[in-house]
This record gives structure tokens, sequence and C-alpha cells, in this order.
């Protein structure tokens, strides 16, 4: 017996018992306005129930790299299966999806690339995000075992986040940080565009990957002075990227654990992009009482993530990051209240939401050292 078996609906009455009922639907496509809007819930509900097979082929479309092939001029099916190992009339059902979700256009001569497919390739990291999809796919394909905490393939994709051992091996370091840091740049703009750094005297950036951050920090302000912190085998890049953006006289860069080494002192404001959702409420505690033990009385601390709605949930935080991070297995997306209650308890005040324009990428918050 299945749990749906189990448990019929309950008799009664209320709105939604009549939305729900079959009859009522049918009736409905008889009234005009009513049949307006029953038909967008349709097409909604249909967007979610198709939503995997949007993703396989957007997937598809990105590991042929039909995209970058259309920025090209228009090509036809023919065209656009060459080299792909893949029948011209397969191509042609593919393409038709990707015309059908915005990326292409159909041309006199086949097809040609749409505002959103050229927008697609704009967007720093985001080819590389979509090609490593699968990994988290896999995990959501049984979404109860998910749930129910068995184990995922996604916790050993990201192996850093176990701690400093377990980021020694040079070729998964460089694997996450360059997935990471394309898509930082987005995040830095975001995050730059909502909050004001230009009166910082130090900026310690803690978990701050390969220097993205701190690199668009410093080409925006000329005068903060720039420290990065982060395990051994991800900072080997940092100073690289932090000298060929022209900072290597205001940067410096700190390897180490916030596990298990102190955090460094001068900075009177330290960021963390993209770090709490990684970890436990535990860790991240611990993680916010040595940044307060790091900065001066008054410093500021910024914290910039996706972040969930809290009572109002939304897309990117609760139906994308909060399971994201739960197939990870480690950390946890929350919303700005829940950030807010863990920086008061480990010793800040004056919490600022600074918020977001685009939810998905970053969402933003200070705070100040409490004396
Ligand atoms: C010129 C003429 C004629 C007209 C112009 C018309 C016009 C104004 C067009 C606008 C076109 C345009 C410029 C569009 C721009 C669109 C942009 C910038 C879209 C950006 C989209 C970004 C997305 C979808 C980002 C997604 C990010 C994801 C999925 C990030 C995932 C991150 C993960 C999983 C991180 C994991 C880290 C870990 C492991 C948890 O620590
Ligand atoms: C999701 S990445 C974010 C990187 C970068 N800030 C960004 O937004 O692209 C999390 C970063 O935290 C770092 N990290 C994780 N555990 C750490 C630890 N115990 N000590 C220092 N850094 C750590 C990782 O190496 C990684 O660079």
């Amino acid at each position: 017996m299945t749990l749906a078996d189990a448990a019929p609906p309950k008799r009664g009455w209320s709105i939604a018992h009549l939305i729900a009922s079959p009859r009522f639907q049918s009736s409905v496509a008889r009234i005009p306005v009513l049949r307006r809007l029953a038909r967008r819930d349709g097409d909604a509900l249909m967007d979610l129930v198709a939503g995997f097979v949007h993703s396989q082929i957007l997937l598809a479309v990105v590991e042929l790299q039909l995209l970058h092939r259309l920025m090209d001029g228009p090509a036809d099916a023919p065209d656009l299966a060459a080299g792909t190992g893949i029948d011209a009339r397969r191509i042609a059902i593919l393409c038709d999806g990707a015309v059908a979700l915005g990326l292409m256009r159909r041309a006199r001569r086949g097809y040609r690339i749409a505002r959103r497919g050229a927008a697609l390739l704009g967007v720093p990291g985001l080819e590389g995000m979509i090609r490593h999809h699968p990994v988290l796919y896999r995990d959501m394909a049984d979404p109860l075992a998910l749930l129910r905490g068995g184990e995922t393939e996604l916790s050993r994709f990201w192996p850093y986040v176990f701690g400093a051992g377990a980021a020694e091996d040079p070729a998964t370091a460089e694997r996450y940080s360059r997935l990471m840091s394309d898509s930082q740049i987005l995040v830095a703009e975001e995050t730059l565009a909502r909050i004001d750094l230009s009166d910082a005297t130090e900026v310690l950036d803690v978990g701050g990957g390969t220097g993205a951050f701190l690199a668009a920090l410093g080409q925006r302000h000329p005068h903060p002075r720039l420290h990065l912190f982060d395990l051994p085998a991800v900072v080997a890049q940092a100073e690289a990227r932090l000298a060929h953006a022209g900072l290597a006289g205001r940067a410096h860069v700190t390897a180490g654990s916030f596990r298990d080494d102190p955090l460094p002192k001068g900075a009177d404001t330290i960021t963390l992009n993209r770090v709490l959702y990684d970890h436990a409420d535990e860790t991240v505690a611990a993680l916010l009482s040595a940044i307060r033990a790091a900065l001066p009385p008054g410093g500021r601390v910024v914290v910039s993530e996706p972040m969930t709605g809290g009572v109002s949930p939304n897309r990117s935080g609760n139906a994308y990051f909060a399971f994201y991070t739960l197939a990870m297995g480690t950390g946890r997306a929350r919303s700005p209240d829940e950030i807010a209650k863990l920086l008061k308890a480990a010793g800040f005040e004056a919490v600022r939401d600074h918020g977001t324009s685009r939810p998905f990428v970053t969402h933003v918050l200070s705070a100040r050292r409490k004396d």
C-alpha cells in the first residue's frame, strides 16, 4: 500500500476542496475569466512537472556548445549536428526544445541565438554551474532519500567543507576553485553594489577563495588594504590573481583554517562571501566569535550569500540553495533573520539588511562588533 492509498483526501468544504475537484475544473473551462486563471495555473504546474526535462535540455545545449556556435550566426540542424555524434533529426528535436525554452529562435535557415541564450553566455561561471549540476540531480533523483538524510554524491564533490585536510588534493582544489572564482565575479559585483566598503582601512576576506572578491573590491576602491584568508590548497592562486589585478602592493594572503587557526588581526572589515551556508550552526557560531575577536570594537562584518525568504520562502533560496546545501550535507541556506540572530549571539549589533536585486546571486547583511 502506498502513502497515497493510506491517506485519501479529507472530505469537507473549502475553496481548496472546490479547486481540487475535477468537476469544478471542467466547469471553469467554460467561463472565460476563470478559464484564463486556470490556464495560468496549468502552465505553472506544467513547468513544475517538466522542470527536470527543461534543465536537461539546457544541459545538452551547454554540453554541445550550441549557443556558442549560434553566436557566429544562424545554423541548421545538420550544421549543428556536425561533430556531435548525434543525428541531425535529433539535434532538431533538441533545438526546438531550446526554442520553446527561449534560448534559441527559429531562423529562415535553421536556428539563431535568442536574447536569453546570449545572456547565459555572458554570466560568468554559469555554464560551469550547469555542467556540474548532474551531480546534484543524481541526488535529487530520489528526493525522499535525500530528505531522509542518506549518503549523497554532492557531499563528495565539495570535500573542502569537511575541513582543511580534505582540500589538500590540488586537483580537487582546482576543480572547485574554478567554479567558485568564475561565479564569484557576479557575487562580488552584486555585493559591492549593495554595500559601500570605500571607507574600510583593511578588508579581510575569510574563505576568499582565489581572490575574485578582493580583486573587484581593490579595483573599485583605491584605499582599503586587502587581506585574504583561506585553506592552503586554495590560496595558491590568490596571490597570482591579486598581482595580476595590479594589487600586489595592497594585498596579503594568509593560508589557514578558521576551524583550527586564529584569524589574522588588523582588519576593520571582515567579509564572508558564500561561506556561512556551507557550515552547520555550531561552526558558524564559532567562526563569528573568531571574527568578533579579530575585529576592533565597532569593526564591521559583512555576510553575502544567497538566503532563504524566512516566512516568505523564495525560489532561489528555498527551492534551490536549501536543497543544494541539504545534498552537500554540511551547511544550510539561512534567512536574513536567522543570520542576524547568529550575528547577535556572537556579539554583533546594528545588523543591517542591504537586500538584494538578484536573490539567486546573493543577499547582503552587515553588523558591527559590540564594544
Ligand atoms: C541591445 C538590444 C537591442 C536590446 C537589449 C535588451 C536587453 C536590456 C536585454 C537584457 C539582456 C541581459 C543583459 C540579460 C542579463 C541577464 C543576466 C545577467 C542573468 C544572470 C543570471 C544568473 C544566474 C541564473 C545565476 C545562477 C547562479 C547559480 C545557479 C549559482 C549556483 C551556485 C552554487 C551552486 C554555489 C555553490 C557553492 C557552495 C558549494 C554551496 O558553497
Ligand atoms: C563557497 S566557497 C566561496 C569562495 C568565495 N568566497 C566565493 O564567493 O567564491 C567557500 C570558501 O570557504 C573556504 N573554506 C572552507 N572551509 C574553510 C576553513 N576551515 N578555513 C578557511 N577557509 C575555508 C573554502 O576553501 C572556499 O574557498
